[in-house]
């Protein structure tokens, strides 16, 4: 289980997060929503360790990562918005790296990676260098390095932009296949309708603040919207239509 508690942070003389609050239990999915530059990649760059929050805390399954950065570490499966591989390295010798880093043996690796491969059209390609993948295929060898790992916890930053549908599908699944085993998965994404169906819950951010947390449901009751779409309750929200959101807005406090 991820819980952030109070977090506040973001660059070196630019605080961008505000107080944050939110949990994410086992076998969750859940959206992180906002406008652009609310603050969805400064959260997720914050729980995978690459800033430093200014104050607050962040636990994953009870273990922070100044404890153990190791064990915190390998507990994250992190597939970015744009994918970074080592040019220099095969897809083959990707999947041995990610073995290496996580822990895991090779054999291992390579037997895990096998259901995935093929349902990412990319057996065939294991001899083949990124400068030969499409940015899409890139994306895809990214999801089959995090998958393989089985971490408790799958950050997956804008899936939906460079996939094609089927691969879109295929990951959906995935996910919806690694929740069963408890895994819990926080996914930013600017496709609301796509997320309301698939996310357990969400956190909507507003200029660095957690605005709303929880399901759909709850949105609706929270901010008396009891037709609305997910992708209304949010536009709503953010210019200041819905009664009491101004308060919450610019209290920046969690309403369950
Ligand atoms: N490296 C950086 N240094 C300083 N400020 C930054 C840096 N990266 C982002 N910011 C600022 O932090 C704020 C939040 O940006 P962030 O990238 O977290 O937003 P986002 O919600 O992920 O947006 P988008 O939907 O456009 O990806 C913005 O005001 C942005 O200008």
């Amino acid at each position: 289980m991820l819980k952030v508690t109070n977090l506040t942070g973001g660059y070196l003389g630019h605080p961008v997060l505000k107080e944050l609050n939110f949990e994410i239990k086992e076998g969750e999915l859940v959206g992180l929503i906002g406008l652009n530059g609310a603050g969805k990649s400064t959260t997720i760059q914050e729980i995978i360790g690459l800033l430093t929050p200014y104050s607050g805390q962040i636990e994953l399954d009870g273990l922070t990562l100044q404890q153990d950065l190791e064990g915190y570490r390998r507990k994250i499966g992190f597939i970015p918005e744009t994918p970074s591989l080592y040019e220099e390295l095969t897809l083959r010798e990707h999947i041995e790296v990610t073995a290496l880093a996580y822990g895991i043996s090779v054999d291992l690796a390579f037997k895990r990676a096998e259901k995935l491969l093929e349902t990412f059209r990319l057996s065939d390609k294991l001899d083949w260098f990124p400068v030969n993948f499409s940015k899409g295929m890139k994306q895809k060898v990214m999801i089959i390095c995090a998958f393989l790992v089985e971490p408790s916890l799958y950050i997956v930053d804008e899936p939906f932009m460079g996939l094609d549908p089927l691969a879109i599908q295929d990951l959906i699944d995935l996910m919806m296949e690694m929740k069963k085993t408890g895994s819990s998965i926080l996914m930013s994404t600017h496709i609301l309708a796509t997320a309301e169906k698939f996310c357990d819950k969400f956190i909507v951010l507003h200029e660095g603040q957690v605005v709303a947390f929880g399901t759909v449901e709850e949105l609706r009751s929270q901010f008396n919207q009891p037709k609305a779409s997910l992708d209304e309750i949010y536009l709503a929200l953010t210019k200041g239509n819905i009664p009491n959101s101004k308060e919450v807005v610019e209290a920046g406090k969690t309403h369950e």
